[in-house]
């Protein structure tokens, strides 16, 4: 056997040097799916060689631009590798007699390989090699190695609809398996020499090694074998020496150029140091040799083992997982399966552990060749292996201890299996379920694993928790405080938790990690994250506070003196160092910045566009009710909400149909409708009022115009017709993909202030609705308790009300404080006794009166063209909304908004 791989090697040479293919194998249809194969036409055994992949070698790059030149069929023919460290590419797509491009794909059951010869002026040529037993009749191929194959998807999805079938295929999920490569001493006189050096096993067994260690990966199956194989191998590398100088890592990559995952992995390894202390099991190969320092974790006696299954066999075969793996038959799927699972639950165990504590090694799946950070890593919640994060989704789709019904969206996928971390156990559900929705990055572990960051959520969560809107904010004061650790552990090697660094004796290290995170510059004492720097300081008061309760609990004194201390230290020296400087900052940011409001016109502009949708879209939703009819009338019916109330959109877009439902619905009483004007008495009929929780849990009241009470009704009725998720609570419901969350009011304003054709669209937002309300209810003169009554109905602290939200300081400065400095100039004696907004000091009595004359003329002239602009608006609105210019609407006088408006 062995001497056959040596001398195939030399029947490789000579056929690339005549340049012709084996008379051995026919070129056929397999099928109407995979079009031409290769059939072998006699008995082969494994390790010969089989044809050469022959076509015009090319460089890498020249490759890539083939692969957008070309049409999908020619592409199929690029056949990408690297060699030496660079990007080649062999073209063949020329319609040649050679019949190695004609070789199929199977990733299941290969019966060949692809390797790297070069010729004896080094020259690389890809040679298909026979790795089984090849029956006369049966089909070549081997492994592509792409794992999108698009002809794959559709097989796995035929294996999972065929339980049965699944145990017999191979164990084979390993993501790489597109790698394969040979290296090897290539010319005639190398050749010999193996065979007189007698040399030919190990040279096989070495190149066997190298095979296994460039694909990063092995077959799941094959590893019991191998662990046997592994005692020879470690005695024969060094007589293998003697040939390595001339072997090269070499990579054959087929179908399409070479991704930039190995780049990746190399950026953020750079970040590693940083990072943490935990490290990752790299593989110690070189790139001539292969070393096999691998150890896998024992479940039961939790220690490193280099040999596991033999282990496994011999210390825990009375084990019931073990037990039941040694049922099946030697070699067979299932029990290399189940042996695979023991396994990999051992090092999960280890890895949980050493995430936990933050030091330590993570043993991944496959060893990284290059250095990497755990967070790089997530477990398969199938098999429990590690997995590089982002190939985990693909790993699902393969794992042969996948639940099929348990198969999640690839985006989802992530966060589910990063949920099998470390946590702990006695957090709630609820805060476990905002932890598993982070993106799992370096700073998402620190949170998982830290237990006085959890506990901080975890409190927040008991405060509010239950509330949507705030698990944002839990997220992000863990994450912030998760991110402070992390610079803290880059300046002092000795802090590895949070309660490490509320410590009096690290408060220096505190505030330099704050202004480090917070992008402190020292020369202007400005912070580029002032508002983050402000509020770490909360964070770690009650992170100390949190240290109290548990110093008092279990009565250790050093840790309560600790936390007292850092806390003192915060009071006396934190505004000194951060809050002034921090301050300072945002005040400066300020100046000069424009107080920008919508403009009345384009308000005006949005509501008209509101209305005519309004209509259309219940008009639609009662006729066809659907998704998509449903969000466009909730979208609607959202923004003008908004605008109507000025309420904050988060408010208004988290109004739940049980509030709605359960709204008081008792009419006002007699006596106090009597007591109001007959307008008031009308607005009061017109309206319904629900309350809704604000900000800071204060109820906020809703009024709901006629008009819109309608469309709300219509939403909730057609809720199931339009498929919402039954679980969404929102009136205004996602309606996708059983969504149970809601939609944002911000963007559908956005999207309707542009459509409707304002000038500034860009000033529509509900916070600037709101400055506006309130900035204008200045210029009415309202009495106290009139404003008091706006800013409760705004849901703003009266304080808030009237320090922020008052004319921009320009306007009173120009309009108001001006008067006092033109009464000074005419004489301040007559207006003794006034108060500013009587003082009406004659500016100039000529321009007085013609501005005001203009006022005047401009005044009417509004109300008599505001009816004559209606019609016009109205058809600008309806052009706008259906894409069309103002112009093409002219050419079409008769659209449906325009019936709708001669009936009204
Ligand atoms: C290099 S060509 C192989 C020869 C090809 N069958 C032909 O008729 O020209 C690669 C193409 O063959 C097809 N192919 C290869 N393996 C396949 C498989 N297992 N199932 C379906 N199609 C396959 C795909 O279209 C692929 O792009």
């Amino acid at each position: 056997m062995r001497p056959r791989r040596v001398c195939a090697e030399k029947e490789a040479l000579e056929f690339i040097a005549s340049g012709t293919d084996k008379d051995i194998f026919q070129k056929k249809v397999i099928s109407q799916e995979k079009g031409y194969g290769v059939i072998a036409c006699k008995d082969i055994e494994p390790g010969e060689f089989l044809l050469e992949y022959a076509g015009r070698h090319i460089t890498g790059s020249e490759g890539e631009a083939l692969f957008k030149e070309y049409s999908a069929e020619d592409a199929a023919f690029l056949y990408f590798y690297s060699y030496q460290g660079h990007l080649y590419c062999v073209d063949g797509s020329k319609d040649t007699e050679r019949l190695g491009r004609f070789i199929n794909d199977d990733h299941i059951k290969p019966n060949s390989k692809i390797k790297i010869i070069c010729d004896g002026e080094k020259r690389p040529h890809l040679c298909a090699f026979a790795t089984t037993k090849i029956p006369a009749g049966e089909e070549i191929v081997f492994d592509y190695g792409d794992p999108d194959c698009p002809w794959r998807h559709e097989i796995a999805n035929m294996d999972n609809s065929l339980p049965q079938q699944h145990n017999e295929i191979d164990i084979s999920e390993n993501v790489c398996d597109d790698v394969t490569e040979s290296s090897l001493s290539n010319n005639e006189e190398e050749c010999s020499k193996c065979e007189m050096n007698n040399m030919d096993q190990q040279l096989s067994l070495f190149v066997e090694m190298l095979e296994e260690e460039e694909e990063g990966e092995k077959e799941e199956g094959e590893e019991e074998e191998e662990e046997e194989k592994e005692d020879n191998d470690e005695e024969e590398v060094s007589e293998t020496k003697e040939v390595q100088g001339k072997i090269e890592a070499q990579k054959a990559i087929r179908g399409k150029p070479l991704k930039k995952t190995m780049t990746e992995m190399d950026e953020s390894a750079n970040d590693c140091q940083n990072q943490h202390m935990i490290k990752v099991k790299t593989s110690s190969n070189k790139p001539c040799q292969r070393i096999y320092d691998k150890k896998n974790v024992c479940l039961y006696c939790e220690k490193p083992y280099a040999k596991i299954t033999r282990h496994l066999k011999q210390k825990h075969h009375g084990e019931v997982e073990v037990a039941k793996a040694l049922s099946h038959k030697q070699g067979s799927s299932m029990r290399n399966l189940l042996l695979t699972k023991v396994r990999n639950l051992g090092n999960f165990h280890h890895n949980s552990a050493v995430l936990s504590t933050g030091k330590g090694e993570i043993i991944p799946k496959r060893q990284a060749l290059n250095v990497s950070v755990a967070t790089d890593y997530l477990p398969c919640k199938f098999c429990f292996g590690m997995y590089v994060k982002t190939d985990l989704w693909r790993h699902h789709k393969r794992c042969k201890l996948q639940k099929k019904e348990n198969i999640l969206v690839r985006r989802k996928v992530q966060a589910s299996c990063s949920l099998l971390l470390p946590m702990d156990s006695t957090i709630s559900a609820g805060l476990q379920k905002i932890i598993g929705d982070m993106t799992y990055d370096a700073v998402t572990q620190v949170v998982k694993s830290d237990t006085l960051i959890l506990s901080l959520g975890e409190r927040m969560f008991l405060k509010n928790g239950e509330v949507g809107r705030y698990r944002a904010d839990i997220r992000n004061k863990m994450r912030e405080l998760a991110r402070l650790l992390l610079v803290a552990r880059s300046i002092d090697k000795d802090i590895v938790t949070l309660k490490d660094l509320i410590n009096p004796a690290k408060f220096n290290t505190v505030l330099e990690a704050v202004k480090k995170m917070t992008g402190f510059d020292g020369s202007t004492n400005r912070f580029s994250v002032p508002s983050t720097a402000l509020k770490l300081r909360h964070s770690l008061i009650k992170v100390a506070q949190i240290l109290q309760g548990e110093a008092l609990r279990h009565e250790d004194e050093a840790l309560k003196g600790r936390a007292e201390h850092f806390n003192k230290l915060i009071e006396l020296e934190w505004t000194i160092h951060v809050s002034s400087n921090a301050l300072k900052t945002l005040y400066q940011k300020k100046w000069n910045s424009a107080q920008i409001l919508p403009l009345a016109e384009d308000i005006r502009k949005l509501q008209k566009h509101l209305k005519y949708l309004e209509e259309v879209n219940k008009q639609e939703l009662n006729d066809h009710p659907s998704k998509s009819s449903w969000s466009d009338l909730s979208q609607v019916t959202l923004s003008q909400l908004i605008l109507f109330n000025r309420r904050r959109e988060g408010e208004v877009s988290r109004m739940e149909v049980k509030t709605y439902l359960q709204r008081n619905h008792i009419n006002i009483q007699d006596d106090i409708l009597e007591s109001l004007s007959p307008f008031e008495k009308k607005l009061c009929e017109n309206l319904t009022r629900i309350e809704i929780r604000g900000k800071r849990g204060r109820k906020v009241p809703i009024l709901l115009p006629a008009n819109v009470k309608e469309s709300v009704e219509l939403l909730i009725k057609t809720r199931e017709d339009a498929g919402i998720s039954q679980a969404n609570p929102y009136i205004f419901a996602r309606p996708n993909y059983g969504s149970l969350e809601n939609m944002r009011g911000c963007d559908s304003l956005k999207r309707y202030a542009k459509s409707c054709g304002a000038k500034h669209p860009e000033n529509i937002t509900s916070t600037k609705l709101r400055k506006h309300v309130a900035t204008v209810s200045q210029l009415l003169n309202l009495k106290t308790h009139e404003l008091d009554q706006l800013a409760t109905f705004m849901g703003h602290d009266i304080y808030v009300h009237r320090e922020f939200y008052r004319l921009p300081e320009e306007t009173l400065q120009m309009a108001k404080v001006s008067r006092i400095l033109f009464a000074l100039q005419s004489g301040i004696s007559k207006y003794k006794g006034q108060s500013l907004e009587d003082i009406t000091p004659n500016i100039n009595s000529e321009e007085g009166s013609s501005s005001d004359s203009e006022d005047g003329n401009s005044k009417k002239q509004t109300s008599r063209g505001e009816n004559a602009d209606k019609e016009k608006d109205l058809s600008e609105i309806r052009d706008l909304d259906s894409g069309k210019a103002a112009a093409s609407h002219e050419e079409n006088p008769k659209s449906p908004g325009q019936k709708q408006r001669g009936k009204s």
